[in-house]
């Protein structure tokens, strides 16, 4: 299990110190989708050059024109990008076209998808290589958790997956016995006074170390 980074400040300079601080604890650093909005590709190349060892994650959100989009983010050094379920099929396969062009991942992100574990079993043998369980931000501000949908997709479809939605020390165990290959945390490290401490107490939680 690896832990992901989101990143959903708004500055290149904020979003460097927190990879910066937390860089020992966390596997996968995620722009999220605010940064990339705010800071553009620019911050996916010089992420790329500071951080080499770390997976790169653009959390494009992509609802259109998938291949177009997933390409100047890979070219710019990004390993995954991420497209909606909710998007029209086409744009989702223009979006695995373009990581396996590129030797890189797609992850399908089922924020608001209707019926989760049939799109995953559909976009799984389309080829791509995640599929995230997601409550947005907005959904855990209205008492949504991504518990229920992990459960249920893990069950049913045999595809590598990446869980976020309000994740923190309280809700972690949860999750970590469900065994997703990722599991993303944003404001229960970036929105903590001490980064670093939070960083390195979820990742026990994930790792036991
Ligand atoms: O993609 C996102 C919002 O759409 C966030 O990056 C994701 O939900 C993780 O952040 P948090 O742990 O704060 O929920």
């Amino acid at each position: 299990m690896k832990l992901q980074l989101a990143i959903d400040v708004l500055t290149t300079d904020e979003a460097f110190a927190l990879v910066q601080e937390t860089r020992k604890y966390i596997d996968i650093i995620e722009i999220g989708t605010p940064l990339i909005k705010h800071e553009g590709i620019k911050l996916v190349k010089s992420m790329r050059t500071l951080f080499p060892e770390k997976t790169l994650l653009v959390d494009l959100k992509t609802m259109d024109v998938g291949e177009y989009e997933a390409n100047y983010c890979f070219e710019a050094g990004a390993d995954i990008v991420t497209v909606l379920g909710v998007a029209d099929i086409n744009t989702i396969k223009g979006t695995i076209k373009s990581a396996k062009k590129h030797g890189k991942k797609a992850l399908v992100d089922m924020i608001n998808v209707p019926n989760k574990t049939a799109l995953a079993k559909k976009v799984n043998k389309l080829g791509a290589d995640f599929v995230g369980i997601h409550s947005g931000i907005d959904q855990q501000n209205a008492g949504q958790s991504p518990l229920s949908d992990l459960k249920e997709v893990s069950k049913n479809v045999k595809i590598p997956l990446a869980v976020a939605g309000g994740i923190n020390l309280d809700t972690i165990d949860d999750i970590v016995k469900l065994k997703p290959e990722i599991i993303v945390v944003g404001g229960a490290i970036t929105g903590t006074k001490d980064p670093k401490k939070a960083a390195k107490a979820i990742a026990k939680r994930i790792k036991g170390k």
